[in-house]
């Protein structure tokens, strides 16, 4: 992350350097060609400054043809101004040519285009670019006419600039202090006045798509997306004032951010490098501060396999870890409460909070598990309240349900911790005893339920008297299954019932006959009571 990071806001900050490094190339390029421009203009507008000087002396003192060559000889500053001078009468014959006078009327220059311009004039002007007949050397022509007192043209004085002279490159050239990328000048019509490769000089192009139509399409400026026979440049140019010639540079942005490139290079590796050590140190820091962390997690992970206990997260550390931990531990110990209490509302009977069928079904065999490997004997009571419909009938139902809750806790006292206490039926209860010892007198455990049921039970705020049938089955033999042992007390209490309830019979599981029938003989008092009851079913 920190590589990556460092690796793009380099990344981002070369590229903004990389922006402005054009920007400022561009400048310069650009202030290099307002001088170039510039020395161009003056140049051109001392050219036709002395031709015009030289006119004006022509006029002053009109010579003969003939004389004009010893003129043009005079004027040093001729030879230093132009490549030649030549003089045309008006017909176009040539009158005078400063570098060979064997030529004089021998030339006719009026079917040249420069001499058509000046006469349509009667003014100088600054030629497009030809090939010159006398020396077969690309030029540019400045012409100025010479007037008869009349205003009718008599000569036309025409200097030459020879567009390949070294002089005229190399004064441009001096202007550049780069060598890197090239100046070229071309006309309005897309000619190409001045280029380094001389073949190009001469020749004409501006189709869309040239580096000639992007120099003349656009006002004076610059532009970094013009490419250079397929190679990106960025191409600055600038028009002159005293002839329709364009100057544009065009510099290869490869050669511009070549310094750019290595810099960006030799800066990835050294970012790379920082990065690299920022996060192994970063890594080496973060370890020894994240170890708890890792502790915590290997905790909560031997949690989950129920190795550990709860407890081991109720930290008291005042750090991170130690809130985390908390936390969790807080977290956990809810979801555990509620697992319990879902457990206990799973397996607890909501009216009388002894435990419920789904409990006993699920307990029982495990206890009569526990009991084959203690070699203990177990014994099951199964109690049916006597005569309850008839409460409910009687008294109501609220009746019936407040007898089932103390019917409920009555066995619950009557009974050892050890033992459990279920309902699994509507007055329906089962225990179950275990750790019984071989030899144990079992009627003792129904002569205690029974005994548990004789004071009055409290109904509306009066006493009534309830009892129930016991019918208690005990395991001499072991193993015997659930079934067996469930069907050796129903039978004990089918027994009870018959013989008049309000008692209990013990049955041993697997035997052919009852153990033992507690007979209380004949109804009591309270009995009697019960069945007059008023109820059309009891
Ligand atoms: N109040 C109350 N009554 C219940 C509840 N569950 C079942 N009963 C009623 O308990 C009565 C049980 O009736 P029986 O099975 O005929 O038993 P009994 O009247 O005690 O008859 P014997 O067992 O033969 O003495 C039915 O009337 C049920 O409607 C309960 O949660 N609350």
């Amino acid at each position: 992350m920190v590589m990556l990071a460092t690796v793009l806001v380099g990344g981002a900050s070369l590229l903004v350097a990389e922006h402005e490094m054009r920007k400022v190339i561009a400048a310069q390029e650009m202030s290099m060609l307002s001088s170039a421009a510039a020395y161009l203009d003056r140049d051109i507008t001392s050219k036709q400054q002395v031709l015009r000087v030289l006119a004006q002396s022509l006029q002053a003192e009109p010579v003969a043809a003939s004389r004009i060559q010893g003129q043009l000889e005079l004027r040093e500053a001729l030879r230093d101004e132009f490549f030649n001078v030549t003089a045309y009468s008006a017909d176009g014959k040539l009158v005078a040519n400063l570098q060979d006078r064997r030529l004089i009327g021998k030339l006719n220059s009026k079917n040249r285009q420069y001499f058509h311009d000046t006469i349509a004039a009667q003014e100088g002007i600054v030629s497009a670019p030809f090939r010159s007949v006398l020396s077969g050397r690309p030029v540019v022509a400045i012409t100025q006419p010479v007037l008869a007192r009349d205003g009718s043209i008599e000569y036309v004085l025409v200097g030459t600039i020879d567009l390949q002279r070294p002089a005229f490159a190399g004064q441009l050239n001096a202007l550049r202090d780069r060598s890197e990328g090239y100046l070229f000048i071309l006309t309005a019509d897309g000619t190409t006045l001045y280029h380094p490769d001389s073949s190009r000089v001469l020749t004409q192009s501006n189709t869309p798509g040239t580096l000639e139509h992007a120099v003349l399409s656009e006002p004076d400026g610059w532009r970094d997306d013009a490419l250079d026979h397929g190679e990106p440049v960025l191409l600055a140019h600038q028009r002159l004032q005293r002839a329709d010639w364009t100057l544009a540079v065009s510099f290869p942005i490869r050669d511009a951010f070549a310094s750019m490139s290595s810099l960006r290079w030799r800066a990835f590796v050294a970012a790379s490098v920082v990065a690299l050590v920022a996060g192994l140190l970063a890594w080496l820091f973060m370890r020894p501060l994240l170890a708890p962390l890792y502790r915590l997690y290997g905790q909560v992970r031997a949690f989950g396999r129920e190795e550990v206990d709860i407890e081991l997260f109720n930290s008291s550390n005042p750090d991170e870890f130690g809130h985390l931990s908390r936390a969790f531990y807080q977290v956990a110990r809810q979801q555990q409460m509620a697992e319990r209490n879902l457990q206990r509302l799973a397996t607890t009977d909501a009216l009388t909070g002894a435990h419920n069928r789904r409990m006993f079904d699920e307990f029982f065999p495990q206890a009569l598990k526990r009991a084959i490997r203690a070699g203990q004997q177990i014994g099951l009571a199964v109690l049916d309240i006597d005569y309850f419909k008839g409460i409910n009938d009687n008294f109501g139902h609220q009746a019936g349900d407040a007898v089932l809750v103390q019917f409920a806790d009555r066995l619950r006292n009557a009974v050892r911790s050890t033992d459990t206490v279920a309902r699994i039926a509507g007055d329906e209860f089962v225990i179950v005893f275990e750790h019984l010892e071989a030899g144990h007198d079992v009627n003792l455990l129904g002569q205690k339920i029974v005994a548990a049921m004789q004071a009055p039970f409290e109904v509306n705020g009066r006493p009534l008297n309830v009892t129930a049938s016991i019918g208690i089955a005990l395991t001499t033999e072991l193993p015997a299954d659930v079934d067996k042992v469930m069907l050796a007390a129903d039978q004990a209490l089918y027994c009870v019932k018959a013989a008049g309830r309000n008692g209990f019979a013990v049955n041993t599981v697997g035997a052919e006959r009852m153990l033992a029938v507690r007979d209380f003989g004949a109804p009591s008092k309270q009995d009697k009571e019960k069945k007059s009851w008023p109820s059309s079913r009891f």
